[in-house]
């Protein structure tokens, strides 16, 4: 059996007698795609901000492999290897594609002191490794700047990526996509599958459709249901309180 990356155990947070997250449990495997699906209020991204430390929780627990991270400072869980993507880039914009990757490379303790005075063979390739997973090989040498918004999230994802860290968590990453990038984020996200362990948070039912492989499902800060697409799917209770009397977008 695959090993537990990221354990919620009974998470909460209320907000001044308002639960926006209650008693939400849930086990990620490593190497797992998990999407956290859910209408608008549902809790989903403060669950995200609870896992990451953004927000400190007022019940349960959250442990990243066998070490309880609940309530630890935001930077410290991104330390211990909690990734957590936003919509707003954080790309140097006058580096190139590359460089920006170079950069991040020397965050990831696993990297040699020695990056700067003379780029690895390893971190090198560690650098094309994410390059080609994201699909940005050809825009290497562009400076960041340059990179449409598709792009600039496959970069954003690539930075992340880059620094290893054990639990990915991406916030509606097709946000603001063209249909064609939207497809072509399915594809990376697909590669990265049984890689990197992801948590993805997504509205979108045609790009869930295509990633997907265990659905979360929340309503009102706690955990509907969870299964398959097609589970999920045609699930009474989640049509009811969510997909509407139509079924699935
Ligand atoms: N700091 C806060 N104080 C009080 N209420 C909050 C706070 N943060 C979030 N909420 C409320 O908690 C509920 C859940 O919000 P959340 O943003 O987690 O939902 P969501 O599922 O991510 O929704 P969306 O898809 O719209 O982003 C909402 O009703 C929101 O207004």
């Amino acid at each position: 059996m695959a090993e537990i990356a990221l354990t919620i155990d009974g998470l909460g947070v209320d907000f001044g007698g308002f639960k926006a997250v209650n008693g939400v449990s849930l086990t990620i495997e490593e190497g797992e795609l998990r999407v956290l699906l859910g209408a608008n209020g549902a809790g989903k991204t403060t669950l995200m901000d609870l896992v990451s430390g953004k927000t400190k929780s007022t019940e349960g627990r959250v442990f990243l492999h066998d070490t309880d991270i609940t309530n630890w400072e935001e930077h410290k869980i991104a330390r211990a290897g909690v990734g957590r993507k936003f919509q707003i880039p954080s790309v140097f914009k006058d580096l190139t594609v590359r460089r920006n990757l170079e950069v991040a490379s020397c965050r990831n303790p696993s990297v040699p002191a020695n990056l700067w005075f003379g780029f690895n063979k390893q971190a090198r390739e560690d650098v094309d490794r994410v390059l080609e997973l994201t699909g940005l090989t050809e825009e290497s040498d562009r400076l960041a700047a340059y990179l449409s918004h598709g792009q600039t999230q496959w970069l954003e994802l690539g930075l992340l990526i880059t620094q290893n860290p054990k639990v990915i968590l991406l916030d509606e990453p097709t946000a603001g996509m063209t249909q064609a990038e939207t497809h072509k984020t399915s594809e990376i996200v697909n590669s990265l599958k049984g890689k990197h362990t992801l948590v993805v948070v997504e509205h979108d039912m045609a790009f869930v459709r295509e990633i997907a492989e265990r659905i979360t499902v929340l309503h009102l800060g706690q955990v509907l249901a969870e299964g398959n697409v097609e589970q999920i799917e045609t699930n009474p209770k989640v049509r009811e309180a969510y997909l509407g009397s139509k079924g699935i977008g």
